[in-house]
């Protein structure tokens, strides 16, 4: 299988089988012969699909919607291709014209025609005339306009442009240090001599930043449990909930267990903590971090959050709700979560936060602590939520870092954008 056929393959599967592009990547990597060109080819077309099909429907004759799906695919990498690698030669053209003999033969002629007139007319194309702000926008950034207006709607015009031309930039691959087996400066020098280069991060004591970071997740360091791949937004959320030594804690939602191991790791392998979540399947990922940072007293359970669990009832030191979100804060990595976000959904999970919210305030102690996070932004699930646990008489807020709550911009932070908020239970 050639490059363009695997590039072809991963986004079939991204965009209309809901896999996750990272999976997918890591899936065809022994095949490929430029896994960076993949990669980013893969990414790109994601990154400015709606764009992509704007001009596409320029060009065609054939409205968008009664273009074949496998077509509609090989024209996206074609005209990305063209416009963004350019690569303006009649042979990349021709290539994609094989493709579409094996994927959809009677489509060649019609694909050709299109990648050529796109050659010749490349700058006219890719004009955007779009008077409403919004829409333009929605075009430019290739994210939907019903969540551009949304952003906008809240923050305005100057945050929802940062955010968007943003939403690709290609972020330090942040690392957190498991200090039950080595320091930041051990690990520091380690890496650095097996060819990283590495700074200290910026919001985290236990993190570093990898600015090459191509091979990171197979080198011996990673496989022998000396670290974790973690944003420090989500790191942070974990030294917010600051839980102490021989603690029970429960973390609500805890798959693939990034925030549990650092729970286990910052409580020094003495607390007892409870990882749930509802996914068996994602519950093996936790299992297989536990395994690779040999850490110790963490029990899985697989509750629905939304459901009340009375064993937990009064039971904890700390939880945690790092609630499952519409990501809009990691677009950066995830380029495909955007075209499965609509007000709906974002209205769903506020919602199912809510639900969890609800039954994790009866979990926690008097005297306990409760962190409610996520990897998102926006009024409706954040700040709505918030509120609720504001207005509730048995919490009282602590403020983090001076704060009422935080929330990283993506655009500002150099990490993945999150919201954290933390408040001590009051009364039984
Ligand atoms: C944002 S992710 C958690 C990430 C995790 N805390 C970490 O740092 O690795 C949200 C998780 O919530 C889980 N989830 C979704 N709905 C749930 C529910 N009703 N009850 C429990 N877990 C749920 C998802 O399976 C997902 O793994």
């Amino acid at each position: 299988m050639n490059d363009l056929a695997i590039i072809f393959n991963i986004l079939r599967r991204v965009i209309y089988e809901d896999e996750k592009s990272s999976d997918m990547i890591n899936s065809y990597a022994a095949k490929a012969s430029n896994l960076s060109l993949i990669t980013k080819t893969v990414y790109g077309v994601l990154e400015n699909k709606i764009y992509i099909d704007y001009m596409i429907r320029k060009l065609s004759d054939v409205r968008l919607k009664k273009i074949h799906k496998h077509v509609l695919l090989i024209l996206e990498i074609g005209i990305y291709n063209i416009h963004f690698l350019e690569t303006k030669d009649y042979a990349t053209v021709d290539k994609l014209v094989d493709l579409t003999k094996e994927k959809n033969k009677r489509s060649t002629g019609f694909v050709n025609a299109i990648l050529r007139s796109f050659i010749r007319d490349e700058k006219e194309i890719a004009k955007i005339y779009e008077t409403d702000d919004i829409k333009s926008l929605s075009i430019r950034y290739s994210f939907p306009e019903e969540i551009t207006k949304y952003i906008y709607d809240f923050y305005g015009m100057d945050y929802t442009k940062a955010y968007l031309r943003d939403a690709g930039r290609i972020r330090d691959l942040a690392i957190r240090v498991n200090t039950l087996k080595i320091s930041r400066e051990d690990l520091k020098k380690l890496l650095i001599k097996a060819g990283f280069e590495i700074e200290d991060g910026k919001i985290s004591p236990n993190s570093l930043l990898v600015k090459n970071p191509a091979g990171l997740a197979s080198c011996e360091a990673f496989k022998d449990g000396l670290f974790t791949i973690q944003q420090e937004a989500s790191m942070k959320v974990v030294e917010v909930l600051n839980p102490k030594e021989n603690s029970k804690i429960l973390d609500l939602c805890a798959a693939p267990g990034t925030k549990t191991t650092y729970l286990a790791e910052f409580t020094k392998n003495t607390g007892k903590i409870i990882a749930n979540d509802i996914s068996k399947a994602k519950n093996k990922l936790i299992l297989e971090n536990i395994q690779r940072l040999a850490l110790e007293n963490i029990s899985l359970t697989n509750y629905d959050a939304s459901t009340f669990v009375s064993a937990f009832e009064n039971e904890f030191d700390f939880c945690l709700v790092d609630a499952p979100c519409s990501g809009l804060g990691v677009v950066g990595r995830k380029p495909e979560i955007r075209y499965n976000r609509n007000k709906e959904t974002i209205v769903r999970l506020a919602d199912l936060q809510k639900d969890i919210l609800v039954n994790a305030i009866k979990y926690v102690k008097k005297g306990g602590y409760l962190v409610y996070s996520t990897c998102t932004l926006g009024p409706l699930e954040n700040r709505n939520n918030f509120k609720f646990l504001m207005d509730n008489k048995d919490l009282e807020l602590i403020q983090i870092d001076g704060q009422d709550f935080i929330e990283y911009k993506s655009f500002e932070a150099n990490t993945d954008g999150f919201f954290i908020s933390k408040f001590r239970k009051i009364n039984d």
